[in-house]
C-alpha cells in the first residue's frame, strides 16, 4: 500500500489460518491500519492482494463474514444505544445476534436510551464493541480495541472475545500495543515494522524457536560459542551479556538459557528492526515467499 508520502506496507506476505485469534503489532506508523483497512476494503491495495475466506474485501461474501472495530469506533453520535442495536440487526439479516448484543451493553451498565453522544469513550468502545459482535462475524478485525478501556473493562471484553471465538470458531485479528495483554489473548502473532513483516507464527512455535541467553562473556561481541547461531538481539552490559537467539543446533557453552516469554520475543524485535525476519510454515503464503500479500483464510 503506498501513500503519496511513499509506501505504508511493502513485501508484507503472510497467511492468518483461520480460528486463530492473532495480534497484529508493531510501532506507531508500521502499517496496522493501513493492513486492516485493506482486508475491510476501506484502502485499494497498490500492489498485489489479499483474501478473505479466498474472496476479495469488497465482495458480498467477505463483507458479510467480516466485522471491523475501527480505532476511532465510528458510530452516530445522534443514535441511542438501542437505536444503534437496531442498526445492526436491519443491516444484518440473517446473522444478527440480539442477545449477544445487548449482554454486552448492560454488563456495563450502559443505558439502551442513552445516546451516543453522551457516552464516556469507554461506553461508545463498549457499544462497538457489541456491534462488532452481535454480527457474529467469521473474521474479527480489531484496531487497537483497549486503548480507551479501563482495567477491568478490557478484562471482561477480552474474556467475552476469547469465548466468542473458542465457541464459534471466529478468526480473529487484533492491532494493540499492549504486550502483556496479547499474551493472556492471542495464540498468534503477527509483527509488522518498516512496512514489512517481521515475525509470523503460532505464538508457541514463535517462543519455541527462540532462546534467551544470559552469561559472563570474555571480550567484546558476540562470544564464540554463540556466533553460528541467529542472534536477533544483544544486550551487553560490562561482562554481563543478555541475548535473545534463533539457535541453530544446541546452544553451548556456560550460558544459562530459557524461552522467552511473548513481551520479551516481542521487544527484541520492534527494537530491532534489521533481525531477519522469520514467517513459520503455517504463515507462509502457499507457493509464495516473497511480495505483498497478506491472507486470512
Ligand atoms: N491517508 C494517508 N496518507 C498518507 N500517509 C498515510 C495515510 N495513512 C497512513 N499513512 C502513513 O502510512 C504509515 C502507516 O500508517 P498506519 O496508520 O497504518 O500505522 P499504524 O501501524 O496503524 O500506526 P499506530 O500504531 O500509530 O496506529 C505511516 O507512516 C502513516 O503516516
Amino acid at each position: 500500500m503506498r501513500y503519496r508520502r511513499g509506501w505504508a506496507l511493502r513485501d508484507c506476505s503472510f497467511r492468518l489460518p483461520a480460528g486463530r485469534i492473532c495480534g497484529l503489532v508493531g510501532p506507531n506508523g508500521a502499517g496496522k491500519t493501513t493492513l486492516l483497512g485493506t482486508a475491510t476494503h476501506v484502502l485499494e491495495p497498490t500492489e498485489g492482494d489479499l483474501r478473505v475466506f479466498g474472496a476479495a474485501p469488497g465482495s458480498t461474501e467477505a463483507v458479510r463474514r467480516t466485522a471491523f472495530l475501527a480505532q476511532e469506533k465510528p458510530l452516530f453520535r445522534r443514535f441511542t444505544v438501542a437505536e444503534t442495536l437496531r442498526l445492526g440487526r436491519e443491516l444484518n439479516p440473517g446473522s444478527w445476534d440480539q442477545r449477544a448484543a445487548e449482554n454486552i451493553v448492560r454488563a456495563g451498565n450502559v443505558p439502551l436510551n442513552a445516546r451516543i453522544g453522551t457516552l464516556s469513550g469507554g461506553q461508545r468502545t463498549r457499544v462497538a464493541f457489541a456491534l462488532a459482535f452481535g454480527k457474529r462475524p467469521d473474521l474479527l478485525l480489531l484496531d487497537e480495541p483497549m486503548s480507551d478501556l479501563d482495567p477491568l473493562v478490557r478484562h471482561e471484553l477480552m474474556a467475552t472475545l476469547m469465548a466468542e471465538a473458542a465457541e464459534h470458531g471466529t478468526t480473529v485479528l487484533m492491532s494493540s500495543h499492549m504486550l502483556a495483554e496479547l499474551e493472556s489473548v492471542c495464540d498468534y502473532l503477527v509483527v509488522i515494522a518498516s512496512g514489512g513483516v517481521r515475525l509470523a507464527g503460532g505464538v508457541d512455535e514463535l517462543r519455541e524457536a527462540h532462546t534467551l541467553v544470559t552469561g559472563v562473556r570474555d571480550g567484546e561481541g558476540t562470544p564464540k560459542d554463540l556466533a553460528h547461531h541467529t542472534v536477533v538481539e544483544s544486550r551487553p552490559s560490562g561482562r554481563q551479556y543478555t541475548a535473545l537467539l534463533r539457535p541453530d543446533g544446541p546452544i553451548g557453552g556456560p550460558w544459562e538459557t530459557d524461552t522467552p516469554n511473548l513481551e520479551e520475543l516481542l521487544l527484541a524485535y520492534l527494537r530491532t528492526p534489521e533481525a531477519p525476519p522469520l514467517i513459520t510454515p503455517s504463515a507462509q503464503v502457499p507457493g509464495q515467499a516473497h511480495g505483498i500479500r497478506a491472507v486470512a483464510a
